[in-house]
């Protein structure tokens, strides 16, 4: 009801454990905060909140024009619904290593159990695009060595996200990935690796934690979590997957109004008004006021 009753400090527990553990752990992507409703009931170990998804719901390409105050906001809200661990994608860490250190301790404040901070500078692009520009080794490491001063609770994540290898290969990656673990980074995100022997490379050459992105429609192909197990990987995240689901079931739905003139065609495939409520656990408001919850009628419950 209302909130998450687990607090920022036990989920930053919970996503180091989840990062130790022998099974990878995986973060679908959340594109609103109901949705994490649906991903912790399926047993994920996380949340994960995609910094293009962000922009995209705002109408808005992923190019770094959403400011830290609508991460931090949008990531909060999200946060507080699950009782999981929620990863935000920090982009850059918009703007100078200083805005790197605000935008850590915001993200503490808005509960969250870590963020990924890139090497690419701006206008940013998504990883599997062409084109990309990063930033020199001595800025890329100013960056972590800024967040990593400025959090206070040091079970909060920082990880580093290098986009170097679709610039300048496979072994200035695992260098950069190297030198942003010597920062203190708690974790590695190598962006666009070609194929699952650069993932294992990079897992069995660092000393941290390395992360996969599984986004569709990108560089790497869609590897299984038993394959980016064996490969060394500790977390998976599926970042855009959600939002491109639902987006081409409301294309589905809006095409069957327009046409056929109602969207009866598409009721089987809908979440149930039973099933809504359920997650939102309508009926658990009567301990407020008993009337709340008092519309079902004896033997005819809600579809
Ligand atoms: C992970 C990512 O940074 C994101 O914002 O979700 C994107 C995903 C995508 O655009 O498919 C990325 O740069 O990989
Ligand atoms: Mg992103």
């Amino acid at each position: 009801m209302l909130y998450s009753n687990v607090t920022a400090e036990e989920k930053r527990v919970a996503f180091r454990e989840a990062l130790a553990a022998d099974e990878v752990a995986q973060f679908p992507g959340a594109f609103t905060p109901l949705s994490t409703k649906l991903i912790q009931e399926q047993g994920f170990e996380g949340v994960y909140i995609s910094g293009g998804v962000l922009a995209n719901e705002l109408g808005l390409p992923d190019i770094g024009l959403t400011t830290l105050t609508e991460v931090a906001t949008r990531a909060g809200q999200i946060a507080r619904t699950t009782d999981l661990p929620c990863l935000v994608d920090a982009d850059t860490g918009f703007g100078e290593p200083m805005n790197v250190a605000r935008t850590i301790q915001e993200l503490e404040n808005a509960g969250l159990a870590g963020c990924h901070i890139e090497d690419q500078f701006n206008p940013k692009r998504c990883g599997h695009l062409d084109g990309k520009n990063v930033v020199d080794e001595e800025t890329a490491v100013k960056r972590i060595r800024a967040a990593v001063e400025a959090r206070r609770d040091s079970n909060f994540v920082i990880m580093a996200r290098t986009d170097i290898r679709g610039v300048d290969g496979f072994d200035a990656a695992l260098e950069r990935a190297q030198k942003l673990a010597d920062a203190g980074a708690d974790a590695i995100f190598p962006e666009a690796m070609a194929d699952l022997a650069e993932f294992e490379a990079m897992a069995s050459n660092l000393d941290v934690p390395v992360l996969a992105n599984m986004t569709e429609f990108g560089k790497s192909q869609l590897f299984t979590k038993q394959q980016l197990q064996d490969a060394g990987v500790s977390m998976i995240i599926y970042p855009v997957t959600l939002q491109r689901q639902a987006m081409g079931a409301i294309e589905r739905v809006l095409s069957a109004i327009r046409t056929q003139g109602t969207q009866e065609s598409e009721v089987d495939n809908m979440l149930t008004r039973a099933r809504l409520y359920e997650l939102v656990d309508y009926n658990a408001y009567n301990q407020f006021d008993t009337g709340v919850f008092n519309f079902e009628v004896p033997g005819k419950p809600l579809a």
